[in-house]
């Protein structure tokens, strides 16, 4: 990676109830999409809201396209980054689409008024409705609609499928590559749909008990993991660093899960094992491994 970063994070910690997020130490790299992804709890909105300065680190640096700041971030800055919480804007409760619209036309330099007045036809979103009054979806559509039409040039998005019918799942899933045609663009969103994950991202953030177990490029991750079942020299095979898992399937046949490397190849050969059935996992599978200790070997922080 020799690109720009649009963020970095440089030991940057927060201090929560129950434990904290971070050091966390991450170099997010401009024009591309990347998932923060990890359990319940495990500190992605807090890091989306260290991003986006609704919250500071108490430790440790962010930086911004290679600045930081010590209080807010510079007006310029803020008018280009696109932010979708977690959660619904209480003081936005009382407005309908349309007055968002005017405080962003107002608010954001870029603001894209043809786009927004689309993008709100596209999604059935009603005009008129006030946002409490609005079903969780048709809000996060709306929300959806008024970060694309600011043509942001950061989009910091958590969870934004949250809420979304199938249908309107796909629309945004197109509209966000769409959008990213233009190569100056970063997404970093948060979620807990592998599909997203699988249509939407370049790289993944793993984040687990407010530590980043890493960044990856998620087509490296591909192939690297595989199901096999076998027959042949069976003994020893439990003991073999690839295998991380391994049962009987049948009274000659053992089911395994091991990395598919130079290593257990040259294990494979020496041993004439034979494999009867074979697959490589699935992103879930192995996001799985990796929370409990199985990491990518390409891994980039
Ligand atoms: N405003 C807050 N004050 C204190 N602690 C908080 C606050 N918001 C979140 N936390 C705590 O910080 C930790 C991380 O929460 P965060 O919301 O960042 O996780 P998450 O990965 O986004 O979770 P989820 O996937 O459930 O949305 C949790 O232990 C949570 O209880």
């Amino acid at each position: 990676m020799t690109e720009g970063m649009a963020i970095e994070f440089k030991g940057a910690v927060k201090h929560r109830r129950r434990h904290s997020i971070g050091p966390i130490d991450l170099k997010i790299p401009q024009g591309y999409i990347i998932a923060l992804v990890g359990s319940n709890g495990s500190g992605k909105s807090t890091m989306l809201s260290m991003m986006m300065r609704t919250i500071k680190p108490d430790r440790g640096e962010i930086h911004w396209y290679g600045e930081s700041f010590s209080g807010e971030l510079p007006l310029e800055l803020r008018q280009s980054i696109g932010y979708v919480p977690e959660g619904p804007i209480a003081e936005e409760n009382g407005m309908t689409a349309d007055a968002i619209a005017k405080f962003r036309a107002h608010w954001c330099p870029s603001w894209d008024e043809a786009r927004f007045n689309g993008l709100i036809e596209q999604f059935h979103v009603p005009r008129n409705e006030r946002l409490n009054r609005m079903s969780k979806g048709e809000r996060r559509k709306l929300e959806i609609s008024t970060v694309l039409a600011a043509r942001p040039r950061l989009m910091l998005l958590d969870e934004p499928s949250s809420g979304l019918d199938p249908f309107a799942w796909g629309d945004m899933i197109d509209e966000l590559q769409a959008y990213m045609e233009n190569e100056d663009v970063t997404i970093i969103l948060s979620t807990h749909i592998v599909d997203e994950v699988k249509r939407l991202a370049d790289y993944i953030v793993l984040v687990d008990e407010g530590r980043v177990l890493g960044m990856v490029e998620k087509d490296s991750l591909y192939g690297t993991w595989k199901e096999l079942w076998v027959q042949g020299a069976l003994e020893g095979l439990s003991q073999v660093k690839e295998v991380v898992k391994c049962e009987p399937d049948g009274p000659h046949l053992m089911r395994i899960i091991v990395r598919d490397n130079a290593q257990w190849n040259q294990y494979l050969t020496a041993t004439g094992m034979q494999i009867m059935k074979s697959h490589s996992l699935e992103l879930e599978e192995i996001l799985r491994l990796w929370i409990k200790g199985y990491e990518p070997e390409e891994l980039l922080v």
